[in-house]
């Protein structure tokens, strides 16, 4: 990985976090322990779940978002009470605070548990209940980010938008803003806008997951249609110069997933996301894990490796760290404080690797 110099500045940055779905943070040993403790059976007809070892050789072997996707759901399937949830959850925490995160608007996939039998509001508290704790251990603060399964009928979609009790967590603001993730390319945004235009209503916070796998249209579609204030990945925006100049132009942000990228096998090399390409058109990005537990590394390995990639300087570290704080949608105090410490952390580093 990148040079311990370098490393420990990285290291350092107060880094935000916008794209991580927490159910991506469930690691194979962890996976394993939770069905046998809740008397999960496992699929008997694939390898792969044989053990911890043969499903995290797997991982390394995705060959697409589909092919990841099939392995997610299975296995979410073995969380099921309040404090599966809030394990997994500071599982999570417990990860970024080594990497040093100061902020995560972290995704969750209420429906993939909800047809399961397990209500919204248990996964909610054990989510609620890690946060709380977060910000209390490690002091990193963060948002909750409810996503809507584009692969499941839009009817299915929103009746969860129309949940009482996730109404009751848009409007108590136990939940910050929405998303849209799952299989992409069958699934144009557009298919969403009734939810979107909800969303805007309440007054959420809106984001989705386009051009990862899915064409370039698909995110001017969530731009214009879907009134989204985020893009998540938003990789293929290379294919669309003009969208590109728009998006650079307008300030919107796009969370990109280095490690993720390339393990779904979207990139060949980390050296093919187009973090230069984005850097000099001015396009305003986050670095972030997304699925940590299947990719291979949490959010300062996503750093490192684009280090490695792309030998940035100081102040390209900089303004990404900058762009990471002020595009995140916590309070401008809580903004303050970061800015102040990437101020910080930058002074005292700046001399020493800019010699
Ligand atoms: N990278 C990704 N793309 C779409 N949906 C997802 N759900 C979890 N990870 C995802
Ligand atoms: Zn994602």
């Amino acid at each position: 990985m990148c040079k311990s110099t370098f490393h420990s500045f990285l290291q350092e940055l107060p880094k935000c976090e916008h794209h991580m779905h927490l159910e991506g943070s469930l690691s194979p040993e962890v996976l394993f322990t939770l069905a046998k403790r809740n008397n999960i059976t496992l699929p008997q007809d694939d390898d792969a779940f044989q053990s911890p070892e043969t499903l995290l050789a797997r991982y390394s072997r995705f060959t697409s978002l589909d092919d990841f996707l099939h392995y997610y759901y299975i296995g979410m399937s073995v969380l099921i009470s309040e404090s599966d949830f809030e394990d997994l959850a500071m599982d999570y925490f417990r990860h970024a605070a080594a990497d040093g995160l100061a902020h995560a608007e972290v995704f969750f996939d209420p429906q993939a548990h909800i047809e399961r039998g397990i209500t919204y509001n248990t996964v909610l508290a054990g989510f609620s209940a890690a946060r709380a704790r977060a910000e209390k251990e490690f002091g990193i603060t963060s948002e909750l980010i409810c996503c809507f399964l584009r692969h499941l009928p839009v009817p299915n979609c929103m009746s969860m938008f129309k949940d009482a009790d996730v109404q009751a967590s848009f409007k108590n603001g136990s939940v910050t803003g929405i998303g849209l993730d799952s299989s992409e390319k069958p699934f144009p945004p557009a298919l969403f806008e009734e939810i979107y235009a909800g969303a805007k209503e309440l007054g959420l916070r809106r984001t989705a997951h386009a051009g990862e796998e899915g064409p370039a249209t698909f995110i001017s579609d969530a731009l214009d249609v879907l009134k989204v204030e985020r893009i998540d990945h938003g990789i293929r925006l290379v294919e669309d110069e003009a969208l590109l100049q728009k998006i650079a132009k307008d300030g919107t942000m796009l969370s990109v997933c280095p490690l993720s990228n390339k393990v779904l096998c979207c990139v060949k090399e980390i050296s093919e996301v187009p973090i230069r390409k984005f850097l000099d058109a001015g396009v305003k990005f986050s670095i972030n894990s997304d699925d940590p537990a299947y990719f291979g590394g949490y959010i300062l390995d996503n750093y490192c490796a684009v280090h490695e990639a792309f030998n940035l300087s100081v102040a390209e570290w900089t303004s990404i760290c900058r762009a990471g704080i002020e595009g995140s949608w916590c309070s401008q105090a809580r903004k303050d404080e970061m800015l102040a410490r990437l101020d910080e952390v930058v002074g005292r580093w700046a001399p020493k690797l800019s010699a």
